[in-house]
């Protein structure tokens, strides 16, 4: 069996190399000619997978390690009969690890604290539900607006977009890319919406770059946003970014002014890049009939296993001191920044993306907690974390 691997899949030689022989190539750079004679493909987020890739193949497989779809052309592999898997909520978990690192940070600049926001969810799917979970569990105010989903299951616990704009102070975006339809996301926040931001307000985007018109945000952060990297006011609209229109050449003018900035990694914790890698391969061994390698063995154990907390914190000081032990989200603003000003927009972004740092996710952690830290185990739990109460 030929199998054709985009080079930044993970654990490559192990979950698909099992199957036959391999060719590994940037995923942006594959071609029919490099199709033509593999049996399978397995993608990240940045192959189009298209009539024109697959017409001439002799695919009977495509595999996307990613939770999101939105470059697979799912109607040209059906009329070829190509079998088709994806990995849903792969990476879920990173993403909340994501949103949470990224409101501690704003909220330590802004010197407010997370539990007096509300934060409303727009797409609650694998993603949003996780994020809904957590904050709610950690006692922060939530608003959530999934219309197929409200559709499907009632209005209840779904609010309307207009809602959520009127009574959050937070609005995270976890919507797929919908070109088109009734429940269409592109651009789902344009300048109408952003108008009706309140002051103060945080805008952040995890979902895909086009589910916001990036030329009205920026006008919105122009107006109303603070000029300057990195800077949030009381007062002024603040936007935490991962993902742009048109990546990898993405708009450096927004990137300047957003709070955040980071090159569409949310999701790049190891945990989620290999479960990705191994939900496809197991699809894979399904199609072909092998048994699958377990997920545990490819998993090695975390660097930062456990850490100590004994004495009484401020309950938000202690969540943000875990989880930057695990996942600082300005690393990533500040490589974005950097391999940008050395390499240049397109070159610095899919760098930052191919050298990643190994990271973790919450869950990989221990915080052992005794004296004052124990009234610190509700939250910590609730953020994500394993709790060890040492009475
Ligand atoms: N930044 C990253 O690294 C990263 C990582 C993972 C996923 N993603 C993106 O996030 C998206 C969401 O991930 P997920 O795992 O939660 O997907 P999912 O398919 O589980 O959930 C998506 C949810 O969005 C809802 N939705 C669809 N159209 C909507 C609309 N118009 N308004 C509001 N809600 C709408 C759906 O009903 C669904 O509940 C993915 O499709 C992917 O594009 C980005
Ligand atoms: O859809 C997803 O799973 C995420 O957007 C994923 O993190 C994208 O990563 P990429 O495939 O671009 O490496």
């Amino acid at each position: 069996m030929k199998i054709v691997v985009d080079a930044n899949v993970p654990a490559a030689e192990r979950c698909f190399g099992f199957f036959g022989e391999m060719l590994r190539l940037p995923g942006r750079e594959i071609t029919p000619a490099d199709v033509r004679d593999a049996d399978a493909l397995i993608v990240r987020s940045v192959t189009p997978v298209n009539a024109a890739l697959v017409a001439n193949s002799a695919l009977s497989f495509v595999g996307t390690c990613t939770i999101g779809t939105d470059h697979i052309d799912l109607d040209a592999l059906k009329a070829r009969d190509i079998a088709f898997a994806s990995a849903p909520g792969c990476n879920a978990e990173a993403v909340v690890d994501y949103v949470l690192s990224s409101l501690l940070t704003l909220a330590e600049r802004g010197g407010w604290q997370l539990g007096e926001r509300c934060v409303g969810i727009v797409g609650v799917g694998n993603v949003g539900s996780r994020l809904r979970s957590r904050l709610q569990a950690m006692g922060v105010a939530t608003l959530a607006c999934d219309p197929p989903r409200a559709e499907k299951e009632g209005e209840d616990g779904y609010d309307s977009l207009a809602t959520l704009l009127e009574r959050c102070d937070v609005i995270c975006l976890h919507t797929p890319l919908v070109p088109d339809g009734r429940h269409a996301t592109h651009h789902l926040l344009g300048a109408q919406e952003l108008d009706r931001l309140a002051p103060g307000s945080i805008v952040l985007n995890a979902g895909r770059g086009d589910c916001i018109d990036g030329l009205a945000l920026r006008q919105c952060l122009v107006g109303r946003g603070m000029a300057g990297r990195g800077l949030v006011g009381r007062d002024s609209i603040s936007a935490v970014l991962d993902v742009w229109e048109h990546e990898p050449g993405i708009d450096a003018g927004l990137r300047d002014l957003a709070a955040l900035a980071t090159p569409h990694i949310a999701g790049y914790s190891l945990d989620g890049k290999l479960r990705g890698s191994w939900m496809i391969h197991a699809a894979l061994a399904a199609k072909t009939g092998r048994t699958p390698l377990s997920l545990d063995a490819l998993l090695p154990p975390p660097a930062l296993a456990e850490l100590s907390l004994a004495q009484a914190l401020d309950a938000e000081d202690a969540l943000r001191l875990c989880v930057r032990a695990v996942y600082d989200v300005r690393r990533d603003h500040d490589r974005l920044w950097r391999q940008m000003h050395e390499e240049g927009i397109t070159l610095g972004f899919d760098h930052c993306r191919a050298d990643y740092p190994l990271r973790r996710e919450f869950s990989t952690l221990k915080v052992n907690l005794s004296g004052e830290a124990l009234r610190l185990a509700s939250l910590l739990q609730a953020a994500g974390f394993q709790v060890n109460q040492q009475t």
